[in-house]
């Protein structure tokens, strides 16, 4: 087999804010005015990491943990306090031009389309921008005309559309140069289950032709269908890098009901009947929390075998969000373990 090429490589990455440090009220203000006094943070604390081409990765974490700072990075948008980082063999804040042309970039709660243009009149500014010559350009929108269907969309004003209209064209805005490599940064973000369908299936479809993607998301439902590889980004350090299989058989694949009794739950009763479950008490001694392994038993089975035994007067099923992993990610390996463990 041809050894893969590394696309992106970041080793000893170190990005570094400072924050300024003053005292509650106003004289805490004017004092620093005169003497401005700054604490030092590190968003970014030695990441290495290699993307290959042609990998998924889902770059997740908590809010704060330093994945949108990795992603400016990556684009040149930064430069690193220490550290080294090439993407296709480019120093983004070095060339950022060059960069450009190598990567796209698709933010959920922001847009790079002209808001008070038609849809069409951006892709042009961009067909110019990025200097795609006329035959590239019409073949790059066929394409993308018909797996996002946007051809209606184009003589529309952009401030014009819905979300998953707009998310649609945003996702064809950064690919109409033909980047190896797209960062997307909560794709899915605020859309209807039918639209998030179908940009999921688009960006598995992205993959499989061979584009590079790294996806930061909360959701776990883009991790499982896009993603192949999982890493997770804590206090600006990786915890964790491994495929997303592995993951979805252990960790993922969970749900909780969480039931409201009328009488004080009879745990080892309910444990006796659910006894590949968790079964734990909720806040109140009315409450009870079941976990339980979705690929074993649907969530309506767990609820029918619990009102087969005690009387139910409410109950709500979750499904495991980004949140849920990680903390159980902490749990199960020690922060030792943790820290590179593949
Ligand atoms: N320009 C900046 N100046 C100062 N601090 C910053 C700056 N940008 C980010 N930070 C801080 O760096 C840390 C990492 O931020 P970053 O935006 O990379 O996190 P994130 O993982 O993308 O979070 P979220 O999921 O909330 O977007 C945070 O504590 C943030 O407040």
């Amino acid at each position: 087999m041809a050894p893969t090429a590394a696309l992106v490589e970041a080793s000893g990455l170190v990005k570094e804010f400072r924050r300024p440090r003053k005292a509650p009220g106003l004289a805490g203000a004017l004092r620093h005015l005169v003497t401005r006094r700054f604490d030092v943070h590190r968003a970014v604390d030695g990441i290495d990491l290699r993307v290959d081409e042609g990998e998924s990765v889902a770059y997740v974490g908590p809010n704060g943990a330093g994945k949108s700072t990795t992603v400016k990075l990556l684009t040149g948008i930064l430069v690193p306090t220490a550290g080294e980082v090439r993407v296709a063999g480019v120093v983004p804040h070095r060339d950022r031009v060059a960069n450009a042309r190598n990567v796209g970039v698709v933010f959920g709660q922001r847009t790079q389309l002209w808001w008070d243009l038609p849809v069409q009149d951006t892709f042009e500014l961009l067909r110019d921008m990025y200097r795609i010559p006329a035959a590239d350009y019409r073949r790059s929108m066929d394409r993308l005309c018909e797996v996002l269907e946007i051809g209606p969309l184009l003589p529309v004003l952009a401030r014009k559309l819905s979300l998953g209209q707009r998310m649609r064209a945003d996702l064809a805005a950064a690919l109409l140069h033909e980047p190896r490599i797209v960062y997307l940064d909560e794709p899915t973000i605020g859309l209807d289950v039918s639209v998030k369908d179908r940009v999921r299936a688009f960006l598995r479809q992205l993959v499989a032709d061979g584009t590079t993607v790294l996806l930061t998301t909360h959701d776990v439902g883009d991790i499982e269908e896009v993603c192949r590889r999982i890493v997770v980004v804590d206090e600006g350090r990786i915890r964790h890098d491994g495929p997303v299989d592995v993951l979805r058989d252990t960790l993922a694949g969970h749900s909780t009901v969480r039931f409201q009794l009328a009488a004080p739950a009879p745990l080892e009763l309910i444990r006796q009947h659910l006894p590949d479950a968790e079964v734990s008490a909720g806040a109140g001694e009315r409450d009870l929390v079941v976990r339980f392994d979705r690929t074993l038993r649907p969530a309506g089975a767990v609820a029918a075998a619990v009102m087969g035994l005690v009387e139910v007067r409410d109950l709500r099923i979750d499904d495991e969000g980004v949140a849920d992993l990680i903390r159980r990610l902490h749990e199960r390996d020690s922060p030792a373990a943790l820290t590179g463990a593949g």
